[in-house]
Formats: C-alpha cells, structure tokens, sequence
C-alpha cells in the first residue's frame, strides 16, 4: 500500500516546506485542492520540480470540462489527477481521455457520494485508475463520524481504491487490511508537532 500525503495548506511556501519534511515517508504527494486554487496549476510544476523522484497529485476535484482541466494539470506535472465521482459520466470520460493521452491517471474523488461502492464501480468502468473513497473535511466534523464507513465502503467496491478522510496511526492498518492502494493522510500529518515523525510512523505501520 502507497502512502499519500496530503497538502491541505494555503501557500507553496508552506507546501514546499511539509514536502521537504515528509517526502522520504510517502510514495505520492498531494496538491489539496484549497493550495491550487490560491497558487494556481503553476504550484504542481513547483512540486514536481522540488520532488521529481515522487508522484504528484493535483487534487482539481474537476466537475465540468473533464478533459480540459485534467490536461491543465497534467501538463503542469502532475501524475494523478481527481475528478468528482458525482460528475457527469461525460466529464469523468473525458478527464479518462486525457489521462491516456498524456500517460498518467485519473482518481476519482467519492466524496458527497451517496451509495459510494456502487459509483465507484461504475467510474471504474469508464476508465479511472483508482476511486478515493473520500470523507471530506466537512464530513469528518460531523457529530458520530467515524472512518470505518469509508473503509467499509472501500472494501464492498470490489474495485482498487484509496481511503481518505482522517487517515491516522489508528486507522492505517485497518485501511490497508481493507485492501487499500492507497492510504491518504493530511491532518495527521500537517497538524502534527513533528510532520516528518508522523509519516515515517505512518510509513512504519505499513506491512508492504
Ligand atoms: O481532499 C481532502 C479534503 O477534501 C483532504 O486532502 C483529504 O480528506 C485528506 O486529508 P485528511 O487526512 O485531513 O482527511
């Protein structure tokens, strides 16, 4: 199972700065999609440039214009690209198109999904690399929330996925003996007194 780390911050300053402390930990790096939208596409190239051994994720969470905004940021450098699993098939096909095009791989992101297992066997189907059975942040405050939904969600899909939605040393390994590819961390990571210690433990609680 990969570990992805996710970069939920505001600035490239302070993305530059938690890549350099983790990378050695984590096999992809995530561009969250609140560090795009304020650095614009050129933040992926920056990325990619200071950790060109990693892969890169732009988080673009696209809706609309699939294959346009998945070129964007394919071109910019990165490796993956999330498109909404709530998008319209057309969208996800397109983003699809791009992907082959340009040699890399579309993610798609099921967060606000309702029935999560069956879209994410749908979206497999048009093409996706891997699904992100996702809890957002807004979820993740909820009263009750718990991340075993994603990880059960994850497990009845039957397709490859990632988990993402508070992935922490208390989950991982229940996320990677659901079958995960990937395990997706962020605050637990960030928030961290030391983000460098928190990935390697992370890393550490990962069997293979
Ligand atoms: O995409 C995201 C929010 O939409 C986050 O990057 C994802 O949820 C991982 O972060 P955390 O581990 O803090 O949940």
């Amino acid at each position: 199972m990969k570990l992805q780390v996710a970069m939920d911050v505001a600035t490239l300053e302070e993305a530059l700065t938690l890549s350099r402390q983790v990378a050695d930990h984590v096999d992809i790096i995530e561009l969250g999609t609140p560090l795009i939208k304020h650095e614009g596409i050129a933040a992926v190239s920056a990325i990619k440039a200071a950790h060109p051994e990693k892969e890169v994720f732009a988080d673009m969470k696209t809706a609309d214009a699939g294959e346009l905004e998945a070129g964007i940021a394919f071109v910019a450098g990165a490796d993956y690209v999330t498109v909404m699993g709530a998008a319209d098939d057309d969208t996800i096909r397109g983003a699809v198109k791009s992907a082959q095009e340009h040699g890399k791989q579309i993610v798609a992101d099921m967060i606000t999904v309702k029935d999560r297992a069956a879209r994410a066997r749908a979206v497999t189907e048009l093409g996706v690399a891997f699904c992100e059975i996702h809890a957002g942040l807004d979820e993740q405050a909820q009263e009750g929330y718990s991340i075993q939904t994603v990880i059960d969600d994850g497990k009845a899909s039957g397709v490859p996925f990632s988990i993402a939605g508070g992935v922490d040393i208390d989950s991982i390994r229940d996320v990677q003996a659901a079958g995960a590819t990937v395990a997706v961390a962020g605050g637990s990571i960030r928030n961290a007194d030391d983000p460098a210690a928190a990935a390697k433990e992370l890393r550490g609680a990962i069997t293979s």
